[in-house]
């Protein structure tokens, strides 16, 4: 019956879609806005360091690492996916070692995982997506990669983390 439903709306041209917001986090010259327009535009693009635009104080995230992003009430549960980009280097960490480092083994029932990538050649990102898409709560069996509606990012006082905040669309299949 679902499927039905589903089929009929897509030969009309729609299907429901629920509107996920992903949080980008990572230190500087990570990659982070590479992997971005990557994944936007299948391209690979000469980036600057992202520059802080806050105005008051009273603006400026609260955050100061990893650890303290995860336990945010609004993102409690939410799973986590860790990009261990510039694998194409021959002295990047490997998966394994980030995840030892990141003490991704400590955060209990929350589901995680990590993708070694390379944002220059691509390498990974869509497999990470793919995890992605199959681990948040809203199930779907479709996940528009290609729409990024909203995209913006500031650092933290410290300016020890860029943080972005992008809007994805994924078309929920009623099943
Ligand atoms: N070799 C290699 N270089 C990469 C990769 N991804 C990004 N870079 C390079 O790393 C540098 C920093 O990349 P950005 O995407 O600007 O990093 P960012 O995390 O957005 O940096 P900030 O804006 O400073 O937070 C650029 O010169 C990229 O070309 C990768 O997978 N492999």
């Amino acid at each position: 019956m679902g499927s039905t439903i589903s089929r009929i709306a897509r030969n009309f041209g729609f299907l429901p879609r629920c509107r996920l917001r992903i949080l980008m986090v990572g230190l500087d010259a990570s990659g982070k806005t590479t992997i971005l327009y990557k994944l936007k535009l299948g391209d690979l693009l000469k980036t600057k360091p992202t520059v802080a635009e806050i105005e008051k104080e009273s603006q400026k995230p609260e955050t100061r690492c990893i650890q303290c992003y995860l336990m945010l009430n609004e993102l409690a549960n939410t799973p986590v996916l860790v990009f261990a980009n510039k694998q194409d280097l021959s002295n990047a960490m490997t998966p394994t070692e980030i995840a030892d480092k990141l003490g991704l083994h400590c955060l209990g029932q929350r589901p995680w995982y990590i993708q070694g990538t390379s944002a220059h050649s691509g390498f990974g990102l869509y497999e990470g997506l793919d995890w992605l898409s199959n681990n948040i709560p809203c199930k779907a069996e479709e996940f528009s990669y290609c729409s990024i509606p909203h995209l913006f990012s500031h650092r933290n006082d410290q300016n020890e983390f860029d943080l972005k905040l992008i809007e994805l669309e994924k078309e929920v299949v009623i099943t």
